[in-house]
């Protein structure tokens, strides 16, 4: 892996059609299948949204795209605190994409063990064989999100699920954030590409303390097989950066 890449965006909109672009640019560079795991919550959202509208929209390869999810919330697909309905609604919903190439996070009809197992089990079918290799990532591109708390994905601070290194996947709970699913940081690293995207005031401590290799946050531990970018806003961009 080569040190990590810091592109710094003028605002959240430039940062989001950056991405976009970004993603475009990605995508064209490769042929055949193009697997992208995705990241929830609020700041991807215009990404998605941009990548979905014109012009970016006929630009991308969407015949030949999967999608995955990096985290979900045991929560039903309608709940509005669903990744897999955010992205769906921001996104997928607009566009030419085949139901079989989109693989969200079951979180129904099953306990969450079983859900973070059957996610594995899917996983591990698409990637064609059980074992990581590190010479043929499971992804091209990773989307991750970083918490004022550190958190990526779901690997919140002083989980079990952060320990984890053979599972591909995981569960966690927490009071405030709740039952999740989460990949691990394995499945994570096993990527061409890592791009987290961060945006807002709010996260320039705790981006500042990610950069400066602080353990204590998990986003921090991220160590893609290929490589590993920050994208950001001017807003969280630490002083002696910008
Ligand atoms: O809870 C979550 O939070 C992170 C960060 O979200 P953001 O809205 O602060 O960017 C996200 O990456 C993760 O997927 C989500 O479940």
């Amino acid at each position: 892996m080569t040190g990590p890449i810091l592109d710094i965006q003028s605002d959240a909109e430039a940062l989001a059609a950056h991405a976009a672009d970004w993603l475009i640019e990605r995508a064209a560079s490769k042929s055949g299948p193009f697997a992208v795991c995705l990241s929830g919550g609020s700041t991807p959202r215009r990404l998605y949204q941009l990548l979905a509208a014109a012009p970016r929209r006929a630009r991308f390869p969407w015949e030949r795209t999967h999608w995955f999810w990096g985290d979900e919330r045991f929560v039903p697909h309608d709940d509005p605190a669903s990744n897999y309905r955010m992205v769906r609604e921001a996104m997928l919903s607009h566009v030419p994409v085949a139901a079989d190439h989109i693989h969200p996070i079951r979180t129904e009809g099953m306990d969450a063990a079983a859900a973070a197992a059957g996610y594995e089990a899917t996983l591990k079918t698409f990637y064609g064989t059980d074992k990581l290799d590190p010479g043929r990532p499971l992804f091209d591109v990773v989307l991750l999100g970083l918490g004022t708390n550190g958190h990526t994905a779901s690997l919140f601070p002083g989980m079990r699920v952060l320990q984890e290194r053979q599972r591909w996947t995981g569960v966690m709970t927490d009071r405030e954030a709740g039952t999740r699913i989460t990949l691990t940081y394995p499945a994570l690293e096993s990527s061409r590409e890592v791009a987290f995207l961060v945006a807002g005031s709010d996260k320039r401590t705790v981006l500042e303390k990610v950069l400066a290799g602080d353990p204590a946050q998990p986003a921090s531990a991220v160590r893609p097989q290929g490589t590993l970018r920050f994208l950001i806003d001017r807003a969280a961009a630490p002083a002696d950066r910008l």
